[in-house]
């Protein structure tokens, strides 16, 4: 007797096509202008070309649409205040990577309740990102499932791979699909040159399965993304000092890659104790004013209000507060923007 059982898929369902999909949330020229540029400033701020700071904040996962239009509203004041200084680009994260299980975000689980209808989440998903986009907010999210990065991707001024996946052959094939630049985090122990692996990869071209618009596995052959950096993280310790931007500033020129990338304040630089991100800014910060010209990019996990809240709790949930990692509040938000944008005008 040997104890394999057979695996049934116990539920099937059709996924929703792209087609119908963007149909019913159709991109405007209002949108695609506004994208379009947006992803031109990145690169240029990558190649270093234009001197400002490229700021990815917002909150660690988007499960309250009208939370998130709040938030957008309120940071679009500060994208036009910083404008001459920073980039600002909205974190929307919608999909989840988890370190074992839990909620893994609103396109997959949309009404938070394990339902798992991720042809609403999609529409929720596409119907978001188009409001904040028309809004004059670019937004930025986390490519995970790489056979839904397309249903989107069209919306996303800049995009990252999560540490948990910067490894993987697909999600680099799939970067290599992507026309928005992308940064890869670096392993959650810490290691870097999986990043600048990964950016040596999704640089060339290669062969992507994907889903058509109709729905169809398709064969793509990709002409590699020439947009690409690595995101310093932390890992079993944080890496946002000096000497460890020299480390992997190094480790990116013995392989010719541009001498850039960015710094997330969050998860192991923070050593996920969101308060702690005030402490990360204003050491980046020094390094900015001091003319580190190295540092082209900060992420932050930001909301309305600071902290985080457990799920299990979906009747009574408090408002504007992250149900994945804990993030500053929003007072705190305005005062690390104003500092960056000060250093960076030093260093301008
Ligand atoms: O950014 C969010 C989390 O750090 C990431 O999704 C992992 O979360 P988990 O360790 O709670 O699963
Ligand atoms: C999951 C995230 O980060 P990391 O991959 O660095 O854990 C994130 O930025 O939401």
């Amino acid at each position: 007797m040997n104890n394999i059982t057979k695996v049934n898929f116990f539920k099937k369902k059709f996924l929703i096509t792209r087609k119908q999909l963007m149909n019913q949330y159709l991109i405007t020229d209002i949108e695609k202008k506004l994208i379009y540029q947006t992803r031109i400033n990145v690169s240029n701020i990558l190649k270093g070309k234009d001197k400002r700071l490229l700021v990815i904040i917002g909150p660690c996962s988007i499960h309250d649409t009208e939370a998130a239009l709040e938030y957008s509203n309120k940071l679009l004041e500060l994208r036009k205040k910083y404008a001459s200084r920073l980039e600002i680009i909205m974190r929307t994260y919608l999909e989840k990577p988890r370190t074992v299980i839990g909620w893994k975000g609103l396109i997959s689980d949309p009404f938070l309740d394990g339902s798992l209808q991720i042809n609403e989440g999609l529409k929720i998903s596409r119907k978001l990102l188009l409001k904040i986009n028309n809004l004059g907010v670019p937004v930025a999210t986390e490519f995970l499932d790489t056979s839904i990065s397309h249903f989107i991707s069209d919306l996303i001024s800049w995009g990252a791979i999560g540490a948990r996946t910067t490894e993987s052959q697909i999600h680099r094939e799939m970067v290599s699909s992507l026309s928005c630049p992308v940064g890869f985090k670096n392993g959650t122990d810490g290691n870097v040159l999986i990043a600048i692996d990964a950016i040596r990869a999704s640089n060339l071209s290669h062969m992507f399965l994907n889903p058509d618009e109709n729905g169809y596995m398709n064969i793509n052959y990709t002409s590699g993304n020439p947009n690409l950096h690595i995101i310093l993280r932390g890992g079993k310790n944080p890496n946002y000092f000096e000497k460890d931007v020299k480390s992997a500033i190094n480790q990116l020129q013995c392989f010719n890659l541009p001498s850039s990338l960015m710094i997330d304040f969050s998860h192991a630089n923070c050593s996920k104790k969101y308060q702690q991100q005030l402490h990360v800014s204003e050491s980046v910060s020094k390094q900015i004013q001091d003319g580190s010209h190295y540092i082209f990019g900060v992420m932050i996990e930001s909301f309305l209000n600071e902290g985080s809240q457990n799920i299990s709790n979906i009747k009574n949930l408090k408002y504007g507060v992250s149900i994945t990692d804990a993030c500053l509040n929003w007072d705190d938000s305005v005062y690390i923007l104003k500092n960056l944008s000060k250093s960076v005008n030093v260093r301008f």
